[in-house]
């Protein structure tokens, strides 16, 4: 059982208390709407049906970080089945307003209308909750107060839509939604629709499927935070599974605000710089990883 936490009462302890036990909570009292989160939603499902030509526009240039659209689903035989868009706003911009701070993104697409101020404002909320959250985890476990500006002010995060693809015909084996992953950050913010073929966690040896309640949203502990938790939190192992085959079936949507220190932080359990990793470091390591696990599974006969 996944635990729900409400986010305007919940005290430090009691969310570490949770994540120790589970890796993944749910959270009510966030303060997201479903009016922005529909604007994420319609905006970035239009995107979706632009044609490939003008999405490629906007796409990931293949280096640094993330951002941009990602048709995943494109890298060979293998490759999880689904597309994403993902929007970095510039670490420490959010003084400026939301419009100035909206522009520091490179990537936006042209169509359709009111996509970047969608997305900018559910980027801005979840950025205060995930600020809110990890404040209440270095609450909880007595974390250097020094470190946490790194983790709430200086944050950097992407807010994606991951779009699953429907299936009209199964797919060859092995192609799944997503692998059996953890997130690479510090915390992961998450909501997901209820389309067939979803979210599952693996806890207490079996997989698990995530049935999400109404208004929550999924707060997953991460590898980074693991490790600034000096391993006493969990990372949340989960994957996306295909649905079941009993004929054609849809897409599947998921909204996710990836969070990660600032990328110019060492993270470190406390007191032993030499078990540390530079955040940059490790999220691009990762991102490779992800590469070349998708080209070793494309080579797999
Ligand atoms: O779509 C989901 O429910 C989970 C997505 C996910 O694990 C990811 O994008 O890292
Ligand atoms: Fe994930």
């Amino acid at each position: 059982m996944i635990p729900i936490l409400d986010l305007r009462t919940l005290t430090g302890p009691e969310l570490v208390a949770a994540l120790t036990r589970s890796s993944c909570v749910f959270v009510t009292g966030h303060g997201l709407t479903a009016a922005a989160l529909d604007g994420v939603l319609d905006t970035g499902r239009a995107f979706y049906g632009l044609p490939e030509a003008e999405k490629a526009l906007v796409q990931w240039p293949g280096e640094g970080p993330w951002a941009g659209w990602q048709p995943v689903y494109a890298g060979g035989p293998s490759a999880p089945l689904m597309e994403r868009f993902e929007v970095r706003l510039t670490p420490g911009g959010q003084t400026a307003g939301l419009d100035a701070w909206g522009a520091t993104f490179p990537h936006w697409p042209d169509r359709p209308a009111g996509f970047a101020q969608a997305w900018t404002a559910v980027y801005a909320h979840l950025h205060g909750v995930a600020s809110r959250v990890t404040t209440l985890v270095a609450e909880g476990l007595d974390l250097p107060a020094a470190d946490l500006p790194a983790w709430t002010e200086g944050q950097h995060s992407n807010l994606v839509l991951n779009h699953y693809l429907a299936q009209e015909t199964a797919p060859e084996p092995g192609r799944t939604r997503a692998r059996p992953h953890t997130d690479i950050g510090g915390i992961t913010l998450l909501w997901a629709d209820a389309a067939p073929g979803g979210l599952e966690a693996f806890a207490d040896g079996e997989w698990v499927p995530v049935a999400f309640p109404p208004d929550a949203l999924l707060v997953q502990a991460g590898d980074l935070l693991h490790r600034w938790s000096r391993g006493r939190l969990p990372a949340n192992l989960h994957r996306v599974v295909n649905p079941p085959r009993t004929g054609p079936a849809g897409p599947r949507y998921s909204l996710v605000f990836f969070h990660h220190p600032d990328l110019e932080t060492w993270v470190a359990p406390d007191g032993e710089p030499a078990d540390g990793v530079a955040a940059r470091d490790h999220v691009l390591a990762r991102q490779r990883a992800a590469a070349e696990e998708d080209a070793r599974m494309n080579a797999t006969p």
